[in-house]
């Protein structure tokens, strides 16, 4: 299979970087278009992969990741339709990019996955939702979530909650982060280097999710977990309570949403 991807951005450097080091696609049969030629280069040194200015010239592969803003996906097809085949599989990541959008701006039915992946992927630990339309056999549905492995998980969903995935991890990796940062910060404040903080902040944070997905409890008794009785964590809960931190998340992942 040859794949090829339209923009050559963050995500789709974290896509391949993932399918070439687990073996699933040679970089000799992956082609990245895209208009900004030193990043193009860059990608080319990094991956060994084929690059090219020329749109056209990635559509013509099996698999076609498109990896461009959503604003440019209409004008992007139109250059690149007559070279997208009825078997190709057209993968997208865009928010709001429908698969009646897709149908829309190619004027036929084809092969489309939505996917909303995060950024994670970039050390092989994203996780990206998914799904196909009508036209995607179960076999090529399959090979995708396959590809998908090679950077991350991926979760089938339909295809009417693949915006309202985006909050929840496409852009929620900035939202764990910026929580990162501000224990981090916290732990500076008592008189930590930057770097031991974030070594704290951060693993502490990997270990808590490896709790919630391993242990298989509820995240409220995990947290119960840790507060003792009478103890100084509650008063932590109570604190963060007061200053409306559930709402502040919920709030921000409403707007997210809304934004599309
Ligand atoms: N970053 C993230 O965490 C996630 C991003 N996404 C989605 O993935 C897509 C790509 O995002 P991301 O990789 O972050 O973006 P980037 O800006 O890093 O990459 C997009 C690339 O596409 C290039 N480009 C723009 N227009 C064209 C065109 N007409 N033909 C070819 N290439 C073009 C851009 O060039 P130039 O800079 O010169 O415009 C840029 O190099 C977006 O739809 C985004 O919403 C989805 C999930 C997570
Ligand atoms: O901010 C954005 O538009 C993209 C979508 C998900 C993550 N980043």
């Amino acid at each position: 299979m040859k794949l090829g991807t339209i923009g050559c951005g963050n995500m789709a450097k974290a896509i391949l970087g993932g399918i070439i080091g687990k073996g699933l696609i040679c970089p000799e049969d992956i082609i990245a278009a895209d208009l900004y030629v030193p990043g193009l280069e860059a990608a080319r040194k990094s991956l060994g992969i084929n690059v090219t200015t020329d749109n056209k010239e990635a559509a013509k592969a099996d698999v076609v990741v498109i990896a461009i803003k959503s604003e440019y996906y209409k004008s992007v097809i139109e250059e690149i339709k007559d070279v997208v085949s009825e078997d190709t599989i057209f993968w997208t990541m865009a928010p709001g990019i429908t698969f009646a959008d897709i149908e829309n701006f190619f004027g036929r039915k084809i092969k489309a996955v939505r996917t909303m992946p995060n950024t994670p992927a970039m050390v092989g630990a994203g996780v990206t939702a998914v799904t196909p339309n009508e036209q995607v056999t179960e076999e090529e549905a399959k090979y995708i979530c396959e590809l998908i492995g090679g950077f991350g998980t991926a979760e089938k969903i339909p295809e009417c909650l693949m915006d309202a995935t985006i909050p929840v991890s496409g852009s929620s990796p900035a939202m764990a982060f910026m929580f990162i940062e501000a224990m981090a910060d916290g732990a500076v404040r008592e008189g930590f280097s930057r770097e031991q903080a974030y070594r704290l902040c951060a693993q502490t944070v990997l270990g808590s999710a490896r709790m919630v997905l391993e242990t298989g409890k509820h995240p409220g008794e995990l947290k119960d977990m840790v507060c003792t009785p009478g103890g100084i964590t509650i008063e932590l809960v109570k604190k963060l309570e007061q200053f409306g931190f559930r709402n502040a998340v919920m709030e921000g992942m409403e707007v997210c949403t809304k934004c599309i």
